[in-house]
């Protein structure tokens, strides 16, 4: 199993990751300005609502929406309603209804670039911990639970495409007794999840379908699984203020960002505003590249020890519009795409098959 693959229902041990050859990312937290001086806050605790169940059957979703193998909607996980996308290229993607939420995305070759964690459950009885979740239409902190209720809720099929090329399905969420016991807002968020080639894309489209203005704020909470936090790093933030939640996510303080790679050492839990149209996450073996339109801000986050059994297999890099919310006229659309896509180190790929070469046995202090 590659080390970044989704653990089963565990911590990936630390000892089956490749052998790691970047001492740079060490080298470049001396130069930090930015050092979090206290442990995260302890446990993280989902308080939420009772989830928004709907019983749907999967068979009849697949006749209506299934295209070949390039769209299924089947059981996956805890037998959740799962709509698997699979490109000619050979990626694949797999998208739970509960919470919209993107839980695995493969490359051709296998690997998987997302993170579930150890403790997620697919039984409807929380959000899922890990893939990409959706905080909507709170990032928080704020009235609701934590993240909003759009993780927590299933979600419709809308739609399909069976491109060959790039298969896609869009999932809608609209308004309920259960939103609006939360958010007395009507609204309709419409989410495509296109698989272009190895390249991940989403479109996120919120549209204001009541008669008087709402305003929300958002995420996608993406996990990425790394071979470890210490040398996994973060480019493209440079320069960026960020508000640094870690000691309290209610009154941040505000600093800059200085460093070329943001490194790990302790919890992390920052708001980068003004973000780029891209970061990369170097996760070990490569580069995920986070492209994105319209989202104004990138979080952020690892527990830390908070989460001993799993901190060090992932980092969460958020697209984010956390701080300011986007307001709606009765009517407005909101929409925010990204394209994520990864691409192996090619000595990391050569060292994979010729672990024993001595240019692979290089190791971290
Ligand atoms: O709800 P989850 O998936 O455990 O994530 C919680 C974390 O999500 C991050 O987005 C926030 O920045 C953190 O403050 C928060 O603790």
């Amino acid at each position: 199993m590659s080390a970044l693959a989704i653990a089963p229902s565990a911590c990936i041990p630390r000892g089956s990751t490749a052998p790691s050859r970047r001492p740079a990312a060490a080298a470049a937290v001396r130069l930090s300005a930015f050092r979090p001086v206290r442990p995260a806050r302890g446990p993280l605790r989902v308080r939420s609502q009772a989830a928004a169940t709907a019983t749907v059957d999967v068979k009849e979703l697949n006749a209506k929406y299934g295209k070949g193998s390039a769209v299924e909607v089947k059981e996956g996980r805890g037998g959740l309603p799962t709509v698997f996308l699979k490109s000619a290229a050979g990626a694949t993607a797999e998208i739970a209804l509960f919470g919209g939420c993107v839980t695995s995305w493969k490359t051709a070759a296998g690997q998987e670039v997302l993170y579930i964690r150890p403790d997620a459950v697919f039984d409807k009885s929380k959000p899922i911990s890990g893939g990409i979740p959706h905080c909507f239409p709170q990032f928080g902190p704020g009235a609701m639970q934590v993240h909003g209720f759009a993780r927590n809720a299933d979600w419709a099929v809308g739609g399909a495409s069976g491109d060959a090329a790039k298969p896609a399905v869009t999932l809608v969420l609209k308004d309920s007794d259960y939103t609006r016991a939360m958010w007395p807002h009507a609204f309709k968020a419409e989410y495509t999840v296109v698989l272009d080639g190895e390249v991940l894309r989403t479109r996120l489209a919120v549209t204001n379908t009541d008669d008087k203005p709402l305003e929300f704020t958002a995420s996608l909470h993406s996990y990425f699984g790394v071979a470890d936090v210490e040398t996994a790093n973060v480019r493209g933030l440079q320069g960026l203020e960020y508000l640094d939640r870690v000691r309290d996510s209610t009154h941040p303080s505000v600093h800059q960002e200085l460093r070329e790679l943001a490194t790990f050492r302790g919890p992390v839990d920052a708001v980068y505003k003004a973000a780029p149209a891209k970061v990369l996450l170097d996760n070990g073996s490569g580069d995920v590249s986070i492209a994105s339109v319209n989202w104004p801000e990138v979080v952020v986050w690892t527990p830390w020890t908070a989460m001993e059994a799993c901190y060090k297999e992932f980092v969460c890099v958020e697209n984010a519009l956390a701080t300011s919310p986007a307001k709606l006229a009765p009517g407005a659309e909101w929409v925010a795409t990204t394209a994520m896509a990864f691409s192996r180190d090619p000595l990391d790929e050569f060292c994979a098959s010729n672990p024993e070469d001595l240019e692979c046995l290089v190791y971290d202090d």
